[in-house]
């Protein structure tokens, strides 16, 4: 009907070049294409089909996901796919497995973690998925304070339970297990050992050892895919050579020998994949931002003139509310990218017995983790919104997303809990600057202390606002207005932990400002290196300037009570807001088409390349199994009786 017209005109009138840009998110015309292969291979086979997820019981559903994960390898092995393809395939596939658990945490914990003789014992095996792996670290009673875990590995260790590792309830064979090292009567921390939990003869549990999955979770489908999984230990031996021992060893007389190594190198995966999550962000943001900006161009209420409605997406509240997270999607990509880069070199470092940047590495994948993991599961649900009643319905794709999404800020590390480690590296940062320690990285601005204590905000006009250099400043200031201001209340505190505790809602804060000015800052870098493409440039300016003013506008508490801007510079950077969401309304299609995602990934009708909704949205109902009869079962016993007695009694 009406809704193929209205994107074949979005496309046209969009004012840069889409292929472009599809290279720019990829991030190389490399990605690009192995991303565009992959995504049409899976939504050319009718074997990783997905649209009949939520109408499949629990144990169908997981069945399903079994088949599928299979499947996948084989054509994997069939089609020999490169690391990196077989990575994108499953990400097309698009459903919560134990493999990726297996290949995003087990694989890459041995890696990290094991000395050559280990790695080229149990890495081949784990490669040729010979063992499946999941990663047990998180207890029944602790997963936040991971050093206070339970589970001891001793020579007559004492029993306890894991809750929720993923992989582990119905798949996993082996499992990385996290345990308190005791040798010789001392206790050495949280190590990691590799347990074999299943028999790789006929799948059963080995003795000594109670597993099963932990039960329903949030959402119809969804991560529900996932076997989460409980373990119970009961005097289980391994053999010593199954402590991961690449920085640590545990001799054959029992000795303990540490590395010169920092101990928190044991969280290494965790940090892994930190980054990994924040590229994801982006994933998953963008592609709900594609489903509401394509639906909101068909949809039409109100405005009648020449007897045509308005498109919703015409109205400003509509954009304000959308544009910003079309933008967040763009900047969690690039912060994402610059992310990855930080990890790359933390990583060369650390071989290099380098480790002067684990702690900004560490506070900086914590940090952004949690605030685009925050900014994403809130975005997920505001698109729901924005797509009004229909984005309530499965089909729209929308609430299964939603569902899937949720748990990232909870896993991998709570987003409190989080933000409260980058408050105190913040604090520290601050700290040492009397010391005279120059901050270096993403700290750097704050070796700039006494300017940015002192500076004043130079917008005089709205146009001002584009500045870069304005912008990255007004963005340093907060932060570090912020950040000065907690720790001189701390230091009021006479016991540091206690003042900590009682200001940690202010220190989120603080921790919140700096990673958001991290994302502004690295967007402003992207845009300053060379951008190819008609047009592309521009968009992404535009873009980069619409994230910064609107996380201005909803911090404005922040920047006003730090005076790092006055109300009047509040009121012009909204002025300015207005003038970009008009400037990218007639690319917004076009923006969202640069994702380059299929409609099999994108899984919604509202969503569709060709716009054609409403005939797709009804046939889709149609196919309910609740419309396999137009009686309903139970007429008989719950309606039929109700009905008849109504009946009665109106005759009496
Ligand atoms: C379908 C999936 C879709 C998307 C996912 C996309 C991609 C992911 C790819 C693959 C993964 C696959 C699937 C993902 C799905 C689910 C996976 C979920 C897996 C898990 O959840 S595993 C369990 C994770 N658990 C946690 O994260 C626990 C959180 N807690 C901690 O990390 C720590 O304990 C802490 C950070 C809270 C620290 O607590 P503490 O104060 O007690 O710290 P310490 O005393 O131990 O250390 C203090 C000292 O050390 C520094 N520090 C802490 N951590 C680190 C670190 N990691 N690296 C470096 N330094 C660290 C800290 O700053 C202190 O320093 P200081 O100088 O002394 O102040
Ligand atoms: C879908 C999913 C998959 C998972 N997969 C795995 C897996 O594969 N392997 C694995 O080991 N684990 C896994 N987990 C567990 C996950 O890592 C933990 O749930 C997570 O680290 C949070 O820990 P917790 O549950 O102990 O939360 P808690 O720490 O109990 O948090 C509860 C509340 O307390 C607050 N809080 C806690 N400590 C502090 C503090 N110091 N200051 C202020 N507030 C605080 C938190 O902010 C939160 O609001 C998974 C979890 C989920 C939801």
């Amino acid at each position: 009907m009406e809704g193929v017209d209205h994107l074949a005109h979005e496309r046209n009138r969009s004012q840069f070049d889409v292929n472009d840009m599809k290279i720019v998110w990829a991030g190389s015309r490399e990605a690009f294409e192995v991303s565009d292969r992959m995504s049409r291979l899976v939504a050319n086979d009718p074997a990783f089909r997905k649209d009949n997820r939520v109408h499949l019981t629990r144990k169908e559903l997981f069945k399903n996901t079994l088949r599928k994960a299979a499947y996948a390898w084989k054509k994997i092995i069939e089609l020999k796919l490169s690391e990196e393809e077989a990575g994108r395939l499953r990400f097309f596939v698009d459903e919560p497995a134990y493999t990726d658990l297996h290949w995003g945490m087990f694989v890459p914990f041995l890696k990290g973690q094991g000395t050559e003789e280990q790695l080229q014992k149990w890495l081949p095996l784990a490669y040729k998925m010979q063992i499946i792996g999941c990663y047990a670290q998180t207890e029944l009673g602790h997963g936040s304070n991971v050093q206070w875990l339970e589970t001891t590995a001793t020579f007559d260790p004492k029993t306890d339970e894991f809750w929720w590792p993923g992989g582990l309830g119905k798949v996993s064979t082996h499992a990385v297990v996290f345990a308190r090292l005791i040798t010789n009567g001392r206790d050495y921390g949280v190590h990691g050992f590799i347990v074999q939990i299943r028999s790789l003869d006929d799948h059963s549990v080995l003795p000594g050892i109670t597993i099963g999955d932990i039960g329903v979770k949030f959402g119809n489908g969804a991560y529900n895919t996932m076997d989460n999984g409980v373990m119970h230990f009961d005097h289980i031996r391994i053999p010593r050579n199954q402590l991961l021992m690449r920085f640590s060893q545990v001799t054959r007389e029992g000795k303990y020998v540490q590395s010169d190594v920092p101990r928190q190198l044991v969280y290494g995966t965790m940090v892994y994949v930190r980054k990994t999550i924040v590229i994801d962000a982006s994933n998953a943001l963008s592609r709900a931002v594609c489903i509401a900006t394509r639906y909101s161009a068909v949809r039409r209420q109100f405005g009648s003139q020449d007897g045509v409605e308005t498109q919703v997406i015409n109205y400003k509240t509509q954009q304000s509310r959308l544009f910003p997270l079309l933008a967040s999607a763009y900047a969690f990509r690039f912060v994402g990218e610059w992310l990855q880069w930080l990890y790359t070199d933390v990583t060369q470092r650390l071989a290099a017995n380098d480790f002067s940047t684990l702690p900004e590495a560490h506070a900086c994948t914590a940090g952004l983790k949690s605030i685009t993991t925050a900014a994403t599961a809130d975005g997920i649900e505001e698109c729901r919104k924005l797509c009004g009643g229909h984005g309530y319905l499965c089909s729209s794709g929308l609430p299964e997303l939603f569902a899937v999404y949720v748990p990232a800020c909870t896993y991998e590390g709570d987003n409190v809990v989080l933000l409260l480690q980058v408050a105190r590296f913040l604090v520290k940062t601050v700290s040492q600057l009397v010391s005279g320690k120059k901050p270096v990285g993403t700290t750097a601005y704050m070796g700039r202390l006494q300017h940015l204590m002192e500076s004043t905000c130079k917008v005089q006009k709205a146009e001002d606002w584009l500045n870069p250099s304005i912008v990255l400043e007004a963005f340093e200031v907060r932060s570090a207005r912020m950040s000065v201001e907690c720790a001189k209340r701390l230091s009021q505190f006479t016991n540091q932990e206690e003042g900590f505790h009682e200001l940690s809602p202010s220190l989120v804060e603080a921790a919140v400002a700096h990673c958001q000015l991290i994302i502004v800052a690295k967007f402003i870098e992207k845009l300053q290196g060379d951008i190819p493409g008609n047009g592309v440039k521009d968009q992404l300016q535009k873009l980069c300037s619409i994230y910064a003013l609107f996380t201005l506008h909803k911090h404005l508490g922040d920047f006003l009570s730090t005076s790092t801007i006055t109300p009047k510079q509040a009121s012009l950077a909204d002025d300015q807001l207005r003038s970009l969401y008009a400037q990218v309304r007639p690319n917004a299609v076009a923006l969202v088409d640069a994702f380059n995602y299929t409609d099999h990934y994108l899984g919604s009708i509202l969503g569709r390349y060709d716009g054609n909704v409403y005939p797709n949205l009804y046939d889709e109902a149609w196919k309910d199994p609740m419309n396999d009869t137009a009686v309903p079962d139970g007429y008989h016993e719950y309606i039929k009786p109700l009905l008849k007695q109504q009946l009665r009694n109106s005759r009496l």
